[in-house]
């Protein structure tokens, strides 16, 4: 199906574009009434991540409501643990939580390499669902947690400031939690590439705990697997997002990957200094600036815009979107990027 608007595929390319694409992490969720609709009439989040037609239903929302360039299935990083044999809930609330944890050697007895064909089956189908209904209006963003952030829920069992249980592991038991990583690792490029058969035009890995390792850890236990989940994935443009790794950038610049996102905490200018001309930034608005009011939110893109410039640039937020945001001020963002960067 020929795609009617490719505008983040062709920035990820470095192609020229008409203007800046736009689209924001976490846009399928919380913030649209929509969602919560969808969300309510079934017993929970995992039950809706499990239901391809409602799955693609909340994965189109935002297309429709906040005319974003880009859809992004809508599923969750802990799939993965999951079809590696650790089940997860989601308690209301509170976040992930996870019955059994990995402790020791003998705990990787009981999980294996993820088979995206048989346990992850509802995510390939609600992949397709969703580019049958999307009928090419917008590309499709595929995804998946970077191991060190899946490895983070797999030791710890939870959400955490410091997920110290996850980095004691490092120093205690680095082989174990090498083993570990490395079984994510594979687990996930069998995942991605599932999707990417599906139908996932651009895929990004969501590094959402980099910013709690020291550089030379993370260059270990972390970038050395998101190097080799971005030399795997050659079908599709890859985007890598390592909250808070600041400290990473330069490393980042050798990834064999198109996109590099930035979080809020990153200067704009000094990061394209540190990546380099070769590859597309995407980000990096402040998630709270969307709390400002109609005005601010406006001035607030249009000098992240200018920052970034016309090219090379895929706009998002520096994060995901916090959950009671106004939809109306996502709109705001979205629209003034479109008819700002327009040329
Ligand atoms: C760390 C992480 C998780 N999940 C994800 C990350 C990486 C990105 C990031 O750093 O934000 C990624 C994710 N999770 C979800 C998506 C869907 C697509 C999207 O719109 O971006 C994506 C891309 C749906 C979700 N994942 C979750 C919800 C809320 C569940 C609900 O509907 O109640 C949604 C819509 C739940 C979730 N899932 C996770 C947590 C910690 C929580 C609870 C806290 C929270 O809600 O943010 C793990």
């Amino acid at each position: 199906m020929e795609l009617k608007n490719d505008l983040i595929l062709r920035a990820a390319r470095g192609e020229k574009t008409e203007r800046t694409p736009v689209w924001l992490m976490r846009q399928a969720g919380r913030i649209l009434p929509e969602y919560r609709a969808v969300r309510n009439s079934l017993s929970g989040f995992i039950e809706l991540v499990k239901n391809p037609d409602l799955a693609a239903e909340v994965t189109i929302q935002p297309v429709d409501i906040l005319g974003v360039d880009a859809a992004i299935i809508f599923s969750d990083i802990l799939v993965i643990p999951e079809a590696m044999g650790l089940p997860y809930e989601m308690i209301e609330k509170k976040g992930p939580w996870f019955p059994n944890t990995i402790k020791s050697e003998a705990d990787l007895k009981n999980i294996r390499i993820a088979d995206s064909s048989s346990d992850l089956g509802y995510v390939i189908d609600a992949i397709k669902v969703t580019k049958r209904e999307l009928a090419g209006r917008v590309p499709l963003i595929g995804f998946a947690g970077a191991p060190w952030t899946i490895f983070c829920y797999m030791v710890e069992g939870h959400g955490s400031k410091t997920f110290s249980n996850a980095r004691k592991m490092l120093y205690t038991q680095p082989a174990l939690a090498e083993k570990l990583m490395q079984m994510i690792t594979d687990s996930t490029i069998t995942y991605l590439k599932a999707q990417i058969e599906a139908g996932a035009d651009i895929v990004q890995v969501f590094d959402s705990w980099a910013g709690i390792l020291p550089a030379d850890q993370y260059e270990q236990f972390s970038m050395k697997y998101i190097r080799q989940i971005c030399s795997a994935i050659t079908e599709v443009p890859v985007t890598a997002f390592a909250k808070g790794a600041y400290f990473a950038r330069k490393s980042m610049a050798t990834l064999d990957c198109e996109t590099i996102g930035l979080d809020w905490n990153m200067d704009i200018t000094e990061t394209r200094e540190l990546i380099g001309p070769n590859k597309t930034l995407q980000g990096n608005l402040d998630p709270c600036a969307l709390y400002g009011s109609n005005a601010e939110v406006e001035a607030a893109t249009k000098k992240m815009l200018d920052a970034f410039g016309p090219d090379r640039h895929i706009a998002n937020l520096g994060h995901g979107v916090y959950p009671d945001i106004d939809p109306e001020k996502v709109k705001v963002f979205v629209n003034t990027v479109k008819e700002y960067s327009a040329r």
